[in-house]
């Protein structure tokens, strides 16, 4: 962009940015590369970084970003989102398949089967002490 030059990207392109050592992500129009900001970014690494390669400009509002991180966001454009260019249909990457995300996904709440029971027999214990104690 040396010459003022806008560069378009295209989809295709851009896809393929998408680890934490190549990180490039659409936000409205515009191509970023947010490489160099991935670890210093005030959310963490993972929210930018597990959205590399695809649009993050519902994710990015969704949060509710000030003023401040939109004109911080001005410093990692590279370019502009080629018109021409389909966007591809939308694979979710898997997000972190670490142990608490299993542990999510197989939670169950687990209810007491005697709770029921337990209560009545505490119910009579009050009521047969209350019984003893004012007879
Ligand atoms: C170029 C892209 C982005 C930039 C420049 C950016 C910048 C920032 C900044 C400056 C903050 C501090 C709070 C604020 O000023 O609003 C922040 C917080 C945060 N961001 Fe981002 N962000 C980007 C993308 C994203 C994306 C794509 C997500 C989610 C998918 C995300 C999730 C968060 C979260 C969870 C926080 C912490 C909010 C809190 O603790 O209150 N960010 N970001």
């Amino acid at each position: 962009m040396s010459d003022g030059a806008t560069k378009f990207y295209t989809w295709e392109e851009i896809r393929k940015h998408n680890s934490d050592k190549d990180c490039w992500v659409v936000l409205y129009d515009n191509v970023l590369d947010v490489t160099k900001f991935l670890n210093h970014h005030p959310g963490g690494l993972d929210p930018i970084n597990d959205l590399g390669g695809y649009n993050i400009t519902n994710s990015f509002e969704s949060i509710g970003h000030s003023e401040y991180a939109v004109n911080k966001s001005k410093e990692y454009i590279i370019g502009k989102l080629d018109p021409t260019s389909q966007e591809p249909k939308v694979v979710r990457k898997p997000v972190a398949q670490n142990q608490s995300v299993q542990d999510f996904k197989t939670f169950t709440v687990k209810t007491d089967p005697l709770a029921g029971i337990k209560k009545a027999i505490i119910a009579i214990i009050v009521i047969l002490l209350a019984a003893y104690f004012y007879s």
